[in-house]
């Protein structure tokens, strides 16, 4: 995209109000001056931003404040603190929405009508990115009510895409779900690094070695599952000699009471805490 293609990409009705600039809000808005947003149309609010998101956020032409901004009616406001600090930080916003204004929340389980009680009727997108957008290799899902206009849909998207593929899903529902598989998805990732490194610590490997080899084994495993046409089942298969180690090992992984089981119910209850944060 030329600069002056990726401004329009970008162009909204007000500016663009994050609030809240931490691990996520920090991971977006870097996307977002990295891929074309104009600084300039950008406000954060955050009381106290780490240093070099303050850094960045001058060095880009955009603003700062700690205070909800006066006089403002906002293209994007886009909300990425914790869901329990919603209800006390969201009540002053609401004279910054106004009629072209839509409103953009990643926070987990929080639904749509509990934002609409704080900032009234709008066009609102409930969506959920992951931490891998921090290196722009996240994937979002995303669901927009029926206020959501084709133009604001296209906003939104350019911006969730800066970090990753978007994924729209058809009911609000569907983002506990989306939350259980991939907000919360790298923490098992990260988690199974954890366990392959502590198993093979326990076969008599050095700790640090074992971590080295399981972390660039996952790696590498998630560079290729990126890159390849192959399904991940097919990938599997590749690594499983018949009669082999993986043979022997996938045998314990992929037992009645292995992994599925497991997974079955850790993402069961993720989508049951994200029902519980929704109010
Ligand atoms: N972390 C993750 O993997 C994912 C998180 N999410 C969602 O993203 C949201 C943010 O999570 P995450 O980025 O991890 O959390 P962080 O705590 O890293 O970020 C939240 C930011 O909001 C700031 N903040 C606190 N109070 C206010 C306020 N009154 N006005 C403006 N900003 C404020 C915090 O400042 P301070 O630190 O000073 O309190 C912090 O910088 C959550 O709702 C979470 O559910 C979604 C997908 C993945
Ligand atoms: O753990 C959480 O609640 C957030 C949402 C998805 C990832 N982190």
């Amino acid at each position: 995209m030329t600069g002056e293609q990726s401004a329009k990409a970008f162009a909204a009705s007000g500016p663009i109000v994050l609030i809240g600039a931490g691990n996520m809000g920090g991971a977006l808005l870097t996307g977002w001056l990295k891929n074309g947003v104009p600084g300039s149309s950008v406000i954060v609010v955050d009381p106290n931003p780490a240093e070099a998101m303050r850094k960045m956020i001058a060095d880009a032409g955009a603003s700062h404040v700690t205070e909800v901004p006066k006089g403002v009616t906002a293209g994007v406001l886009f909300i990425a603190v914790k869901p329990q600090l919603m209800d006390a930080v969201l009540p002053p916003f609401k004279p910054l929405v106004g009629e072209t204004t839509v409103v953009v929340s990643i926070a987990a389980g929080k639904t749509l009508s509990a934002l609409e009680t704080h900032l009234g009727k709008a066009a609102m997108v409930r969506a959920m990115p992951n931490t891998p957008a921090m290196v722009g290799r996240g994937v979002t899902g995303a669901f927009a009510n029926a206020r959501v206009s084709d133009g604001q849909r296209q906003l939104v998207q350019n911006l969730l895409k800066v970090s990753g593929p978007v994924e729209w899903v058809p009911g609000e529902a569907d983002i506990d779900s989306v939350t259980a598989v991939s907000g919360s998805g790298p923490a098992y990732v990260f988690y199974l690094v954890e366990c392959m490194a502590e198993a093979g610590r326990k076969l008599g490997l050095q700790a640090d070695l074992a971590m080295r080899l399981a972390r660039e084994t996952v790696a590498g495993a998630g560079e290729l599952l990126h890159q390849s046409p192959d399904d991940a089942s097919r990938l599997r298969q590749n690594v499983t000699s018949p009669g082999g180690t993986t043979a022997a090992a996938l045998g314990v992984l992929m037992a009645e009471d292995g992994m599925q089981p497991l997974f079955d119910e850790a993402l069961e209850a993720a989508r049951k805490r994200a029902q519980e944060l929704a109010g």
